[in-house]
């Protein structure tokens, strides 16, 4: 309905029906207005009230007279209506009344929509009655307190239940008012208190730190100094010689969401006659969301790295500058010969070109080519060795067509490539400043542009290459850029080495970033029969997450997170945050000689279930053929990174497509996320450079061991659970009373009472359930308690 014929048919039913009430902005402030004043004037012969009401008292029945005077602020008008409310109604607690008025006149007035005043209204009310009561109860004897209704249903309450039952009344009345209005719990209060004594603690130690030592001291400039970097940050194809990081490059800061304001439109109408409409999309929240939500005021967002909160991230001059005083030259002369050296091989072919174009990386230089009008692309495709040949260079590649561009590239490699350092991707604003949750600076693609992907997005990744091509170099190049990126309580890496040289230099930060099996000694796994049961471990851990994330009602790790930051999941019924898990194996071929099918079947399990829940696998091999990345291994690995191969089946094996066979090795690679390949040249860290990163990371506080991963017991190397008395732990005893009274079967908690270490625990833990005490393991739940109290287990100890 157009506006005019909708106002034509409203002024109609207004001519046959009475005036109806139009609540236009207009009607609002009158309203508003009126009951703004009268609320005022309220206030103000109540308060005159107090101080007259025993003079005005005895006029009170000839107001109507007009020479009758009365000592109210508000004359006779005051006199009676505070008489009426106050002292024949609530007594003082008729303020209350007074207040909501006024807040109502307010509200219209302003135009903000009073439907939000109902409960405020209602609770407003029940306060009243109640203080009214409470003042009746408390001092009968004065009228005016607890007003006429106070005294009276005080007066018959109490010939019910008498003068205790109703203080007990009362009382309740209270804390069902306290807990369900202003949801204060016993908790909650015990949490202020902490939480004020923490802060209270906090300051009391900054105060300590800020006197003592220039460590802290620096730990506390972090967040001035970063914004300091963010401005020094060279764009990403600067030369970094003008870097120069001190400290941490990045921080993890969790930034508190602001909340959401409601929405609100008003639809304003042009006509003054007319009326406004508001829409209100406030969304009705549930209990949970507000005791989430009250959590969150008290104690602010989850944040998982307090427990490190120092931590300093390793800083851009552990890196080293490789091409530092030196400038990406471009040798014109090299330029122009390949160009002619093409033109004239194509010439050869018959092939003529309309347009040629160079962009020069960092090893490879890309000649794309527009041939002329009738050239078929295939022709040029299947002259790939013969112009190689031409050109006389290894690595020649030839892209027929450059995917989306319809030209032709030939790639050919510099005679001087420049190695492209880890510091320059590092410092890269594109890898500062992305919000990726796993990202990986590789290198620079062709047209030196810093290449960033996001692990988390891979989900997971197959990587390739002959021995001494820079397979090693690229795997340093991931872990480096997560440690450059992730705080230690952020993500955690399994690192399988059987060559036992590669990546021994992160032992260093096994209490940090590692994460490993109970009761085994060294977090990074060097012996591939050691392999099958932590990854059977980590399909346990995938387990756990999934049920963790099926009970929190979200899809992915990412959101599960996030809930648990808001404190909208309950640590005590298993929610705790779930660092990402990188699984690193190097040497794949040897693994699936070895331990074939036990292998394969975890790893094929993990890949394709655990990109979810934050378990991400990077798996390298020497040997790409087929018998090693079978093709349920493939299927489930879509992003492929390769180096160079042997040959040209291995490519095929590795890429679905030639051309790792043509590489120049030295970190010159190919890579695809299951779509097109992109070649790029790796990024270079040396061990010297691992290794000052993992000290400067090593040298920090750490957490108490390793992040440990579920127990698994393979099927033949189980562990007996043979109750050998002899064999019990010393403190045995004291673990099952703890246990017992706890009625928790858990090896942390005994780890926190009794002091112990995490394998300790466990040992106690088995023993336990070899003595029938508890249950046995169920994944991420505490096991069972199988005996109810002390005087049990004193009988089934002493039996
Ligand atoms: N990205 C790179 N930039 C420059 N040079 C590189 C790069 N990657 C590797 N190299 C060179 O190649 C050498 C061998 O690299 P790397 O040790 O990574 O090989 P690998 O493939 O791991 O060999 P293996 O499988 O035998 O261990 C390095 O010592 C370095 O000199």
């Amino acid at each position: 309905m157009t506006k005019k014929s909708k106002k034509n048919a409203s002024s109609k039913k207004s001519k046959l029906s009475f005036p109806k009430l139009n609540f236009n902005k207009k009607n609002k402030v009158i309203l508003g207005s009126f009951l703004l004043f009268f609320g005022i004037s309220l206030i103000i012969a109540f308060v005159s009230f107090l101080f007259t009401w025993k003079t005005d008292q005895s006029i009170l029945s000839e107001v109507a007279q007009r020479d009758v005077v009365a000592q109210n602020w508000l004359s006779k008008f005051g006199a009676k209506v505070s008489h009426f409310f106050i002292y024949e109604g609530f007594g003082l607690a008729s303020f209350y009344i007074a207040v909501l008025v006024s807040i109502t006149g307010l509200y219209l007035f302003l135009n903000i929509a009073v439907k939000k005043l109902q409960k405020f209204w209602l609770w407003g009310l029940l306060s009243m009655l109640w203080l009214s009561l409470l003042l009746g109860y408390i001092l009968p004897s004065y009228a005016i307190l607890g007003g006429v209704i106070g005294f009276e249903i005080n007066d018959y309450l109490q010939a019910y239940i008498g003068k205790i039952g109703v203080g007990i009344l009362l009382a309740f009345l209270f804390i069902l008012y306290a807990v369900t209005r202003l949801n204060f719990t016993p908790d909650v209060l015990i949490g202020k208190l902490k939480s004020t004594k923490k802060s209270i603690d906090e300051d009391f130690s900054s105060v300590e730190s800020n006197a003592g030592g220039k460590e802290n001291q620096a730990s506390n400039e972090i967040p001035e100094q970063k914004s300091r970097e963010d401005e020094d940050l060279p764009k990403e194809d600067e030369q970094p010689t003008t870097v120069d990081f001190q400290d941490s490059p990045t921080s993890t800061s969790s930034e508190k969401e602001e909340p959401k304001p409601k929405e609100k439109i008003v639809i304003e109408s042009q006509n003054q006659d007319d009326v406004a409409m508001e829409v209100e999309t406030a969304e009705e929240e549930d209990e949970v969301d507000t005791t989430s939500k009250k959590l969150v005021e008290d104690f602010g967002e989850f944040d998982p790295t307090l427990e490190l909160a120092n931590y300093q991230f390793p800083g851009i001059d552990l890196l080293k500058d490789y091409n530092k005083g030196k400038s990406i030259t471009i040798d014109q002369s090299e330029l122009e010969s390949n160009k002619n050296k093409i033109v004239d091989t194509l010439k050869n072919y018959k092939i003529g070109i309309a347009e040629i174009k160079a962009t020069v990386g960092p090893t490879v230089t890309l000649y794309e080519i527009i041939p002329e009008a009738g050239i078929r692309i295939s022709k040029i495709k299947n002259l790939e060795d013969d112009i190689a040949l031409s050109l006389s260079a290894l690595g020649i590649r030839i892209i027929a067509p450059i995917p989306g561009k319809g030209t032709i590239g030939i790639e050919v490699p510099n005679q001087n490539p420049s190695i492209v350092p880890m510091r320059t991707v590092i410092a890269s604003s594109k890898f500062q400043e992305t919000k990726m949750a796993l990202p990986i600076a590789f290198g620079k693609t062709i047209s030196n542009e810093t290449f960033v992907v996001d692990l988390a997005k891979m989900p997971h990744l197959l990587m390739a290459g002959a021995t001494g091509q820079g397979k090693s170099v690229g795997l340093n190049v991931i872990l480096t850029s997560l440690l450059y990126q992730k705080h230690p309580a952020e993500v955690k890496f399994i690192l399988v080495d059987p060559k036992k040289v590669e990546l021994t230099l992160f032992n260093k930060i096994e209490r940090h970033y590692l994460a490993k099996m109970p009761d085994v000694e060294e977090a990074i796994i060097t012996d591939n029969s050691k392999v099958i049961n932590t990854l059977n471990s980590l399909c346990v851990e995938m387990d756990a997450r999934y049920d963790l994330l099926k009970d929190a009602m979200v899809r992915n790790i990412a959101e599960y997170n996030e809930k648990f930051k808001a404190r909208k999941l309950n640590p005590e019924n298993g929610h705790k945050f779930l660092p990402y898990i990188v699984l690193v194996v190097d040497e794949f071929a040897d693994l699936i000689m070895t331990a074939g099918k036990e292998v394969e079947t975890p790893i094929a399990r993990l890949a394709q279930l655990a990109r979810a829940i934050g378990i991400h696998l990077i798996i390298a091999t020497q040997r790409p053929s087929v018998n090693v990345i079978t093709g349920m291994i493939k299927a489930n690995f879509p992003a492929r990174l390769a180096f160079r191969v042997t040959s040209k089946i291995d490519s095929r094996t590795i890429l679905d497509a030639g051309g790792a066979d043509q590489l120049i090795g030295r970190g010159d690679m190919l890579f695809t996320q299951g779509n097109d390949l992109v070649r790029l040249q790796c990024a270079f860290v040396d061990t010297p450079e691992v290794e000052r990163i993992t000290d400067f990371i090593g040298s920090q506080k750490a957490y108490p061991d390793a992040h440990m991963l579920p127990e698994y017991v393979g099927e033949e190397s189980g562990t007996s659970l043979d109750d050998n008395v002899d064999e019990r732990d010393k403190r045995f005893r004291e673990a099952a009373e703890i246990i017992v009274t706890a009625q928790q079967g858990s090896a942390s908690l005994l780890q926190r009472k009794m002091k112990l270490g995490y394998n300790r625990a466990g040992r106690i833990i088995d023993q336990l359930e070899a003595a029938g005490i508890v249950g046995p393991f169920e994944g991420s739940k505490a096991r069972q308690v199988l005996v109810t109290d002390l005087t049990a287990l004193d009988q089934m100890l002493e039996n």
